[in-house]
């Protein structure tokens, strides 16, 4: 008896080393090419294809069961999926939730993202921790065609993300405010539902759940484009200036955003509070670099030391670059740590309510441990205008 015939591969994943990848394609039809990450996170597959800083990256998923629970409008980080692409080790099955609208594949097919499924995503994390986050070309054809010397060079020409300013690409058009609360407290929290400090967020890619976590601590949110000046920050009298999340090298996108930075620092006491992006071009603005990761961090369980309580937070993480913690200088302080590999994950300036962390504290997905630093921001704003 023969064996039953393999199904002829509709996708193919390569890597700018020649590394071929032959799996099922599901989602769109065509080519991508971007850098290569993989994110451990168990849950939350929608919020992380919508994180816009995954612009310029495919996500390898090393949780196997992906698009078991479907997609919902709900659960988007922003209007459409931002990540490049996506590869999984089982292709999806049937959705099963209460909560699904659309199975993943037509939800990526009627966005244009391309995905791979039945890939060894252990060998493939395993090549991805070994060469640092690659190149890499992703096709899907069904009639499975592919030229696989020109998708290599493809990978090959692939510029990088140094250098890259992507917050340009997916930060709003408009200035707009922002109301909506979270749908869930953490523990001991509630929401507090006056907004009572005016919050200007600067947004180089946000996530929808840091707006609502901004909303839910009190926050009046106005969102103004990446580009936006000192003036145009001033112009609504904030009482407090929060710099987001973001794709790309925060080195590219510093050349624009560090001088709105340094004024705000210079020609005013407000307090400035930064998430992973805006914590990097904090960084960058107080005089500090940055520098790229060889596999960076991308994952929901990361624990995190906060210096100032000794608690170890378990965090949600999504970076490719990190902010030198010996490049500090004087007067900025290292506040939180990575105890996986030592990176900087929090600073702050001596005196004065002017902080940012790496990591993300309103989860989306992952775990809520770090919740208070959006608290501790209100409270910053209640005390200087006590
Ligand atoms: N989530 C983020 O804001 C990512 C920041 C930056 N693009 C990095 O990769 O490090």
């Amino acid at each position: 008896m023969s064996a039953p015939a393999r199904p002829r591969p509709t996708a193919c994943l390569a890597l700018a080393d020649g590394s071929i990848f032959y799996g099922m394609g599901f989602g769109a039809t065509g080519q991508t090419v971007a850098e290569l990450c993989f994110n451990t996170a168990m849950t939350g597959y929608q919020e992380i294809m919508t994180d816009p800083s995954y612009a310029g990256q495919i996500v390898t998923f090393t949780f196997p069961h992906i698009g078991n629970v479907g997609t919902n409008p709900e659960d988007d980080e922003t209007g459409d999926p931002v990540a490049a692409g996506m590869v999984v080790k089982w292709m999806p099955t049937t959705p099963s939730s209460w909560r699904n609208i659309q199975p993943l594949s037509d939800w990526l097919a009627a966005r244009g993202r391309i995905a791979i499924g039945g890939i060894d995503t252990r060998r493939l994390t395993r090549a991805i921790r070994q060469q640092g986050a690659p190149h890499a070309a992703l096709a899907h054809d069904p009639d499975g065609n592919f030229d696989i010397e020109a998708l290599v060079a493809t990978a090959r020409s692939f510029a990088g993300l140094e250098g890259m300013d992507l917050a340009k690409d997916v930060t709003c058009a408009q200035t707009y405010r922002w109301n909506e609360m979270r749908w869930a407290w953490p523990d001991g929290y509630a929401p507090q539902t006056e907004a009572k400090h005016k919050v200007v967020a600067v947004d180089y890619g946000a996530k929808r759940n840091i707006l609502r976590c901004l909303a839910s601590a009190g926050c009046d949110v106005t969102v103004l484009p990446a580009t936006a000046t000192y003036d145009d920050i001033m112009a609504h009298k904030p009482d407090g200036v929060f710099l987001s999340n973001g794709p790309g090298d925060p080195a590219a996108t510093g050349a624009y955003a560090v001088p709105m930075i340094r004024d705000v620092l210079d020609k005013t006491d407000l307090p400035v509070f930064g998430i992973c992006l805006g914590h990097q071009m904090l960084a960058l603005a107080l005089g500090a670099t940055t520098v790229k990761m060889s596999h960076g961090h991308h994952g929901a369980n990361h624990p995190v030391k906060d210096y100032d309580t000794g608690k170890v937070e378990i965090t949600s993480m999504n970076h490719g670059f990190a902010v030198d913690g010996q490049s500090l200088p004087e007067g900025v302080r290292e506040t939180h740590v990575s105890l996986f590999d030592g990176s900087n994950c929090g600073i702050r300036v001596d005196g004065r309510p002017v902080w940012s962390v790496q990591h993300h504290p309103e989860a989306s997905p992952g775990p809520q441990d770090s919740y208070y630093l959006f608290e501790r921001f209100s409270e910053a704003m209640a005390a200087r205008n006590a």
